[in-house]
């Protein structure tokens, strides 16, 4: 099978440049980027990509697809096309399912139920059984299974010495601890960011330290482990300053951060509504331009969606009693090109970067670029494009966004992954 896509503005990482290019691409794989390729007997199929562009395939290294057991939230195959739509082409799973993924067995089933997704799906193992914090998980056989990092997410691991015992196997692995910060002595009980919003509405809120105690204790684990330590979700400005420094240091400690995160802050929620309650919480103004700061200065390293479908029945009991995540797979890329790049906070290369490359490279994942020879997993989107979110259209199971009738462009057109289409809005051919 041999595909043309044609005319479109191809985004060369080098030189952060979009250039009008054709790509040739035979199977999987991508086998000649240039100029006017004059190939059009011998292909199977023309894409018209005139006024879009053309860039890697979008990597997401946090979303729950809570297959198994929660599969009326979100399934693997309705997660990842999801994911596609918003022109994802590589997600990483997180362990929080049931059965936990602590053993080979879950790590092979869910292998298996991903052959058949429109993304690649890679996956996280947990730190410890069960994600109860006791007794860590058989690292080793998690790690031979295929396992891309060890996180207990959703949960923070709240002993220290756990933590360094994980760091200490991650280490000898080569692989990353990905922690979801978060101290329960310090956090229990609250549902909003502990600021402006939870005291005019009498809230129990979680304080920045909650997360900030976990960032600096496991920077000094990590230190001493020399284990590759990354921050899950980071929001509060004082981790941003821990993450900053021990960088500045040259440890091997990096940080995503939500489209939320970057977006919200506490004073935006209209209502007690739980639309707006995830974890970790919107925090305060102060903290989104930490964010936003560390963004642009390379503290935070990249941007992960933590897509977290619920049931619009498990949302709708208040702000108090519902589950904590919000759904960001279809929206992202609309949503930061619009008020990030629009706007002039980051440039569409830095933008395409951190949602391509630099996690790619971040976790020793051989994707995120486009060139001969590499996997076909590219993304075409439309800059000018302008439409209104709209949660009843989500492939996600998930309706649950506080980004509902925001209007935003640059929305993906067409998502391929390994060579294959997975996601196209119009299916906009030339030929075949
Ligand atoms: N982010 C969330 O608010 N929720 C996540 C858990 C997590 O990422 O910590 C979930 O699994 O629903
Ligand atoms: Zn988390
Ligand atoms: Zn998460």
């Amino acid at each position: 099978m041999l595909i043309m896509i044609k005319g479109g503005q191809v985004y060369d990482r080098e030189t952060g440049e979009f250039v009008k290019q054709d790509l040739l691409i035979e199977d999987h794989q991508i086998v000649r980027i240039a100029k006017d390729i004059q190939a059009t007997d011998i292909v199977d199929q023309i894409i018209d990509a005139e006024n879009r562009i053309i860039v890697p395939g979008l990597i997401d290294l946090h979303v729950h697809f809570r297959e198994p057991g929660f599969e009326q939230k979100e399934t693997i195959m309705t997660g990842s096309m999801a994911a596609a739509r918003g022109g994802y082409t590589t997600v990483a799973c997180m362990p929080n399912t049931r059965p936990v993924i602590d053993t080979v067995e879950t790590v092979q089933s869910i292998k298996k139920r991903a052959e058949e997704a429109a993304t690649r799906v890679l996956m996280y193992g947990a730190i410890t059984v069960r994600e109860l914090g006791e007794n860590l998980t058989d690292m080793h056989e998690l790690a031979e299974a295929g396992v891309i990092g060890f996180t207990d997410d959703g949960v923070g691991v709240q002993t220290s010495a756990k933590m360094k015992e994980a760091m200490k196997k991650a280490k000898s692995l080569n692989l990353p601890i990905v922690a979801h910060c978060e101290d329960n002595s310090l956090a229990k009980g609250g549902c909003v960011h502990e600021g402006v919003f939870a005291k005019q509405h009498d809230l129990p809120g979680i304080p920045n330290e909650a997360e900030a105690i976990h960032v600096g204790r496991d920077i000094l684990l990590a230190e001493s482990t020399g284990a590759h330590y990354h921050v899950c979700h980071i929001s509060a400005k004082e981790s941003v300053r821990l993450v900053r420094e021990a960088k500045s240091r040259g440890q091997k400690v990096t940080a995503e951060v939500t489209p939320h995160h970057l977006l919200l802050c506490d004073e935006d929620i209209p209502a007690p509504d739980a639309m707006w309650k995830m974890n970790p919480p919107l925090r305060g103004k102060a903290d989104r331009e930490a964010l936003i700061e560390g963004l642009q200065d390379g503290t935070i390293d990249f941007i992960a969606t933590d897509h977290a479908p619920h049931t619009t029945a498990e949302k709708a009991v208040g702000m108090k009693q519902a589950p904590f995540g919000i759904v960001g797979l279809e929206t992202a890329f609309p949503l930061l090109y619009t008020h990030l790049v629009c706007t002039g906070i980051l440039t569409l290369p830095q933008l395409i970067d951190k949602m391509t490359y630099i996690p790619a490279t971040t976790f020793g994942l051989p994707f995120g670029e486009l060139a001969e020879g590499k996997t076909a997993d590219l993304t075409m989107i439309d800059l000018h494009h302008e439409q209104v979110i709209d949660p009843e259209r989500f492939h996600s199971k998930g309706r649950n966004t506080p980004f509902k009738d925001w209007k935003v462009k640059g929305w993906p057109v067409l998502t391929m992954l390994n060579g294959k289409i997975t996601w196209s809005e119009s299916k906009k051919t030339i030929k075949g």
